[in-house]
């Protein structure tokens, strides 16, 4: 289990065991119905690691398992078949010899829940149990039933995934740590309005548990809720509905964290269930004023008007007491605008307790970060922010002359935006990069397009039982013989003599090529190589007589009508990538016009005021050449992606915008590189926000890459993909490959949008960073060696373009823990390919 693997949560695998599909006799339609049924699971994304057939042996099916749980150290391992009462069925029993302990209550919530389908689920034998931190589970053999219990564990899935990963221990012990100073005062304060609220409905997922326990001061930053508390000389207090936390020792120690009251109820709600509400509240411990809070749900059913008068009632409770310094007063915290609460209900605005004005809950779907927000108006320095004077598209103002867009001594001092997770970022733009519109195009123009029907054959190939060799057409029974040579068939559209009305009969012999149609009466050819010469013409060109020298089977030599395609076949399936061997099927079967997926085409700028074209012989002072943008529009090209380079764009408000706006007219993605990170000249995401772009994240907990921003700006019917990366030339290009690519992966249709990971050996130790890490390696295979080598390309500075030199994979580091700091020479880690070989 990588933490830091973009795709994966959980893994997990199932083997089926069965002698008939082991042997290839049947297929096995149950292993590939689960992994679906598994991965289609929207809060617990899973891979599949490893997927295997085994016979209803017990020494197999054990080893096996063994080999699964203590050297590939899976997380969930799923066996289909071989649970009855058959003489051969021995999945049990092999389970049994390899698990460490029994998951009793698994296999009773199967049998009690299958027994309501079938009487029949008396006849399962299935055994769960965990061997390591390896949970492994039987499941019947047959589709129905296999995912029929697979459904009734689903639930309890997550949670006990994480268990066995350890993390909740962790976590448990995070809770049992009291706070200090005088927060404890405070801390009992809260809990003791918290036991007075009517909780029995009310559970936080419990999935979402260890990874609000596992985290350090920065996986908290990544939380979305945390974005508006970022101010260090507070405390956080988290409350969570069913349970009051207050994050301790987190964020330099000024965060802290009591023991949930209610810890308990925590695990016991619905883990399955989509929703999940959070609130989360500021505090400053020493002048106990509220700030702010922010009610999340994540889903779209969920917020009901009991949650609604909960939170009400709560915060009236806890907030009556708190007066807030004037001082503080002037920076009301608003969520940057991905925080909002989506679209369903309305959360109670609540009065800000000095001025009345509704700041807290956000309901408006784009609200943009504190320094365009119009409630900040009232105070004596918010006169003059830019949204009072004037956004960035005030072309003619100061700011088109390089002022920035705000008072450089007001700007943030911590970024707005909440470090997203990898796998938030990711499946953000999955879910944002929708398939673009579906339109015909030529089979020859196709490549790389997915295909948006099936395509079916409309005649057989081949057309005509066909000669597979150069030879004689016989009739089997009269081999081996000495036969009259009467005619010739050839592959020749024009010279040929199926339907001419000759038939073979026995005696008689037809020359025939490699393709050519039988003639009527032949059902088989005899290669040239076995047949005699016994008779020519005197001129020497025809043949009279050859000697079969080999007895032949009716339909030896013979491709029969419809062998290779049959008419109506699905040759190829809908949302197959078009290549070479997809055209070539598309031609032979004449589907010459096909429906396929329309392709994105990508707009890219460079930007930033020091940037001077690569051609500039001597630099000015300050000026760096351009390679940021070479090197984006050809990754994007060597994808197969069609890019349009608009140029290099100064950190000029004003042209920023233009250049944007423009870029969203004609591209359906934008792609842009610098000006995203805190610096004084770094636009980008604000100008976003001012053109009407919904930012998705800001940042992200990776290295390279962290200012990563992805917004979406809806033109039309179509929502534009917005990629402002970093400046840095690696985070560039190694942001383009995780973020860039998949998307426009998603958008032109693909299935599988994700990038391809192997496995690799570390060629030498690696130092691990606080951010899960992507560095730059080449893999290269050794002479009998299944697993490739990774050989680092030296410093990984994100400023050294070098490091990307011969890089054809990116190590999928994790971040650095207590206990791992580094990963060994010889270790095996996840790789992304980038390149090819
Ligand atoms: N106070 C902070 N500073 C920085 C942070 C931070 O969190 N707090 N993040 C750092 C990280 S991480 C990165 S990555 C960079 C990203 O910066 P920007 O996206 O704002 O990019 P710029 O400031 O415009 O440029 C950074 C760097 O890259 C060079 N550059 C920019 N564009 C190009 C190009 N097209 N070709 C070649 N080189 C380019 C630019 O000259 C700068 O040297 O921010 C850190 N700072
Ligand atoms: O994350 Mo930055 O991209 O380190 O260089
Ligand atoms: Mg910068």
């Amino acid at each position: 289990y990588a933490t830091n693997d973009i795709t994966t949560n959980n893994q997990t695998n199932p083997p089926t065991v069965s002698d008939r599909c082991s042997r290839g006799e049947s297929e096995d339609v149950s292993g590939p119905t689960l992994q679906k049924l598994i991965t289609e699971i929207k809060r617990f994304q899973v891979v599949i690691k490893v997927y295997k057939i085994v016979p209803d042996e017990k020494t197999e099916i054990k080893s096996t398992l063994k080999d699964w749980s203590d050297r590939l150290n899976l997380n969930l391992i799923l066996t289909t078949g071989g649970t009855g009462f058959a003489e051969r069925d021995v999945t049990p029993e092999a389970t049994r010899m390899v698990i460490e302990k029994e998951a009793n209550a698994m296999m009773v919530a199967i049998a009690v829940a299958s027994l309501k389908f079938s009487p029949n689920a008396m006849l399962s034998r299935a055994v769960c149990g965990i061997r390591g931190s390896t949970l492994i589970i039987n499941l019947p053999g047959s589709v129905k039933a296999s995912s029929e219990c697979l459904r009734v564990v689903l639930p309890s899935l997550p949670h006990a995934l994480s268990l066995l990963k350890g993390e909740v221990k962790r976590i448990s012990k995070d809770h049992m740590e009291l706070p200090q100073d005088g927060a404890a005062t405070y801390a009992t304060r809260i809990e003791a309005a918290n036991q007075s609220l009517p909780m029995n409905d009310v559970h936080v997922v419990s999935y979402n548990v260890p990874r609000i326990q596992s985290m350090d001061a920065k996986h908290l930053n990544s939380l979305p809720l945390c974005a508006q508390f970022k101010c260090y000389k507070q405390h956080f207090l988290c409350i969570w509905m069913g349970g009051i936390w207050k994050y301790r020792q987190l964020f330099k120690s000024r965060l802290l964290f009591v023991k949930p009251s209610q810890s308990q109820a925590i695990y016991s709600w619905h883990p399955f269930h989509q929703s999940f509400i959070g609130i989360f509240i500021q505090f400053d411990f020493k002048n106990f004023y509220f700030s702010s809070y922010r009610a999340l749900h994540w889903s779209s059913m969920f917020l009901p008007t009991w949650f609604q008068a909960i939170l009400d009632c709560f915060l009236r409770m806890i907030l009556t007491p708190l007066v807030p310094p004037p001082h503080l007063n002037t920076h009301p915290q608003v969520p940057p605008p991905h925080l909002n609460t989506p679209s369903t209900g309305t959360p109670t605005p609540l009065k800000h307790p000095t001025t009345g004005t509704p700041t807290h809950l956000n309901t408006h779907p784009q609200v943009p970060p504190p320094h365009f927000n119009p409630h900040n108006t009232g105070t004596p320095h918010d006169t003059g922010t830019p949204h009072n004077t004037g956004a960035p598209h005030d072309t003619g103002t100061p700011h088109d002359t390089g002022t920035p867009i705000y008072k450089v001594a007001r700007r943030h001092r911590t970024s707005p935006y909440p470090l997203a997770s990898m796998d938030e970022a990711f499946s953000s733009i999955l879910r944002n990069a929708v398939p673009l519109p579906i339109i015909s195009k030529h089979y020859s123009d196709a490549m790389d397009h997915v295909l948006a029907e099936d395509i079916r054959a409309k005649s057989p190939i081949p057309p005509f039982p066909a000669s597979i060799m150069d030879g004689y057409a016989v009739i089997a029974s009269d081999t081996p013989c000495d036969l009259n040579v009467v005619g010739s068939s050839v592959c020749d559209r024009d010279n040929c003599n199926h339907s001419s009305g000759v038939t073979v009969e026995k005696g008689q012999a037809f020359r025939i090529t490699t393709g050519a149609p039988l003639p009527v009466g032949a059902n088989a050819v005899v290669p040239v190589e076995d047949t005699l010469l016994l008779k020519e013409t005197d001129n020497g060109r025809e043949e009279l007589e050859v000697r079969i020298l080999k007895l032949v089977r009716a339909g030896e030599s013979v491709r029969p009508i419809g062998c290779d395609i049959k008419t109506g076949e699905v040759v190829i399936k809908s949302s197959t990538k078009i290549g070479p061997s997809e055209c070539g099927i598309l031609a032979s079967v004449g589907a010459t016009t096909v429906k396929v997926h329309q392709k994105p085409t990508v707009a890219v700028f460079s930007t930033g005021s020091e940037l001077a074209s690569p051609e500039t012989e001597s630099l000015g002072p300050g000026e760096i050449r351009d390679s940021n943008r070479i090197l984006l529009i050809t990754t994007l090209q060597s994808n197969n992606f069609k890019t349009l380079d608009f140029g290099i764009v100064p950190d000029k408000p004003g042209e920023l915008k233009a250049a944007l706006l423009s870029a969203c007219e004609k591209a359906d993605v934008v792609v842009t590189t610098g000006g995203v990170s805190m610096g004084e000249k770094d636009f980008l995401k604000e100008i976003l926000v001012n053109i009407g772009a919904k930012i998705e994240f800001g940042r992200v907990f990776m290295k390279p890459g962290k200012p990563s921003t992805f917004a979406t700006l809806q033109s039309g019917d179509r929502k534009k993909c917005i990629f402002a990366l970093p400046g840095n030339p690696v985070s560039a290009v190694v942001t383009c490959n995780l973020f860039v690519l998949p998307a426009l992966r998603k958008l032109s249709g693909f299935l599988e949008p994700r990038p391809t990971i192997l496995s690799a050996k570390l060629s030498s130790e690696v130092r691990l960073d606080a951010r899960p890490e992507y560095q730059r390696v080449q893999l290269r295979w050794e002479p009998q060696e299944p697993i490739p080598w990774a050989q680092s390309t030296g410093r990984q500075v994100s400023s050294r373009l070098l490091s990307m030199l011969t890089a054809n994979a990116l190590l999928m580091l994790p971040p650095r823990s207590d206990t791992c700091t580094s990963i060994k020479r010889g270790e095996i880690v996840d790789a992304m390919v980038i390149d090819r070989f």
